[in-house]
């Protein structure tokens, strides 16, 4: 059924397990998350960033959040699993009250490119009203960039956790996503693949909140290769290692944001299915392989996050 991000992230705060919140823009990659969510009896987090919602809406950032609540509403109540509707990277006031008007169950407000201050204080205002309607915020602290030879690159922020404390007193978000070394995209790190762990410890210590991880693709190295027998150019692709992911989830990551490695299995498949079927102009046969092969990258994530079975 539909639910609420909220009730799903304190099951896996409170049971120590990592949920994936998986990115969408359209049909096709909703219909593969729930696919894998039922196949794996495991709950989902469903988001859509700003950038998700003007695709959606060609445009029009409320008529897409419209669009994509319905959709997702409508596959969640048709199945046994939870899965919620989260919206990700919140910047503008408009776009998160659009959310939560669209029937969206959690929200962020990312101010995290703000002073402290003023991220408690732009923080504080949404979290009065997402809470007023029944919604959960999530925010940001520190900056998402890498971390090279054990100190913060030059751009990058680490969370500061005594700050974490302060933040989430003064605000009440619901979750919290600290800044620990991970980044968007396909071409993570620098050097090594390390995420900061021990301050993933003592930010859940102190906030004792479920965390979340933004930047936690895996980049996986089957998806870039298929992808890449079939013409992509990745080179240079890196992601977080699983063995990673698993400890940072050990030490009270919950909420595990992926959009990366969808788009690329995505990519994949169609590749694939082009490259095989010259003659094919039926989007439903040429999408329908590249919706298999997401429906796969999401299960394989909810085995390894620990989420399956726990629906
Ligand atoms: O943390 C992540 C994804 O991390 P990943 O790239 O490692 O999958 N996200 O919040 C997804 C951000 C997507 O934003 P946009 O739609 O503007 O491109
Ligand atoms: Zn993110």
């Amino acid at each position: 059924p539909y639910a609420k991000t909220k009730d799903i992230l304190s099951k896996a705060h409170n049971e120590g397990y990592g949920v994936g919140a998986f990115n969408v823009n359209d049909l096709e990659f909703i219909q593969a998350i729930v696919k894998a969510a039922v196949m794996e009896n495991s709950p989902a987090i469903i988001e859509a960033s700003e950038g998700a919602l003007k695709y959606a809406g060609d445009g029009d950032v409320e008529k897409g959040a419209f669009i994509l609540a319905d959709m997702v509403r409508r596959y969640a109540d048709a199945v046994s699993v939870p899965i919620s509707l989260h919206l990700d990277h919140g910047h503008d006031l408009k776009h998160i009250m659009a959310a939560i008007k669209a029937g969206f169950t959690s929200v962020m407000i990312d101010a995290s490119d703000k002073p402290l201050e003023e991220n408690i204080r732009i923080t504080r205002q949404i979290v009065e009203v997402a809470h007023a309607a029944g919604v959960a915020v999530e925010a940001e602290l520190g900056r998402l960039m890498g971390i090279e030879d054990n100190v913060a690159s030059a751009e990058s922020v680490l969370v500061d956790p005594d700050e974490a404390k302060r933040f989430v007193t003064e605000t009440q978000v619901d979750f919290l996503a600290p800044a620990v070394g991970t980044s968007h995209g396909a071409f993570k790190f620098k050097g090594e693949a390390k995420i900061d762990y021990e301050r993933i410890s003592k930010v859940k210590e102190l906030t004792q909140l479920p965390l979340v991880l933004h930047g936690a693709s895996g980049v996986p190295a089957q998806w870039v290769e298929l992808a890449e027998k079939y013409g992509a150019d990745l080179s240079g692709a890196k992601g977080v290692p699983d063995e990673v992911l698993q400890e940072a989830v050990k030490r009270g990551i919950n909420k595990v944001n992926t959009d990366t490695d969808l788009r690329i299995a995505f990519l994949a498949g169609l590749r694939k299915h082009l490259a095989e079927n010259p003659k094919e102009f039926d989007p439903r046969k040429y999408f329908g392989e590249a919706k298999d092969f997401v429906t796969e990258v999401v299960r394989d994530r909810m085995k390894m996050l620990g989420s399956s079975g726990k629906a």
